[in-house]
């Protein structure tokens, strides 16, 4: 008789603080932050970047811009004084960017990824990429972690919808299972946000601290869904765009 197939994976970690208590289990982590980090990533591959290094204090930002790369840095949505861009995506579009290797921080994002990559290997995800990830891990299935990255090491809705998105789409796919209430808390988020992310998301304490900004023209981009088929991958040190 033939041997049944094992199903794979997929748990939501709903911040960085708490990915100890999860990495033991599983092999790929998806590292998502849709306002702003992932999506930024993702547009700035989208638009011909070479790399992005993505680090986690100022003063590694710093240490680059010095040397001649071009750096964007961000804390709690504004440019740091100092930089030239921040988290803005509309800032990583353009001829400006083609064939660069950038270096970036944030508030969360740039974190999220460094903690995850310290120990695994680690894909972007973001609203704007949602179906290039969900593709990439029906076909290369594997036990997989998403990592939302909160808010300063809080949880917040935009990373969890983005979770329960992909996680609908690979528990549908037959190759992967999970049980855990993490994932059927982002399922539930995102089963009730689907219909309008916007609308969804309006009283969310991250769209909220970006509105006050005069970000709504980044968060209308950030929660539009695919918009490209990039997914950047963490590989020595850099995220580079998965060759597929
Ligand atoms: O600029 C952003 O989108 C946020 C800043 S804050 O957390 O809303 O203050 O940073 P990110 O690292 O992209 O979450």
């Amino acid at each position: 008789m033939a041997e049944e197939k094992r199903k794979f994976r997929v748990e939501v970690c709903f911040s960085p603080d708490e990915f100890d208590l999860y990495k033991q289990e599983y092999s790929v982590v998806v590292a998502i932050d849709v306002l702003r980090a992932t999506t930024a990533i993702c547009t700035a591959f989208e638009h011909g970047a070479e790399k992005v290094i993505p680090v986690s204090t100022v003063a590694e930002a710093l240490v680059y811009k010095n040397k001649g790369y071009m750096a964007g840095a961000e804390r709690n949505g504004k440019i740091v004084e100092g930089f030239e861009f921040g988290n803005s995506p509309f800032s990583y579009m353009g001829e400006a960017i083609k064939g660069k290797t950038l270096v970036l921080t944030t508030t969360n994002g740039t974190r999220a990824i460094n903690i995850a990559a310290a120990t695994h290997k680690v894909i972007i995800g973001a609203l704007v990429n949602l179906d290039a990830v969900i593709a990439y891990l029906i076909d290369q299935p594997d036990d997989v972690l998403l990592l939302a990255s909160g808010w300063q090491g809080k949880f917040n809705l935009e990373d969890s919808i983005c979770a329960g998105a992909i996680t609908e789409a690979l528990l549908e796919s037959g190759k992967y299972m999970s049980d855990e209430d993490s994932t059927i808390a982002s399922l539930f988020l995102f089963k009730e946000a689907r219909v309008n992310y916007f609308g969804f998301l309006k009283a969310s304490s991250h769209r909220r601290r970006l509105r006050n900004l005069n970000l709504n023209e980044d968060i209308k981009y950030c929660l539009t869904p695919n918009q490209t088929r990039v997914i950047p991958v963490y590989k020595d040190g850099a995220l580079v765009k998965m060759e597929l």
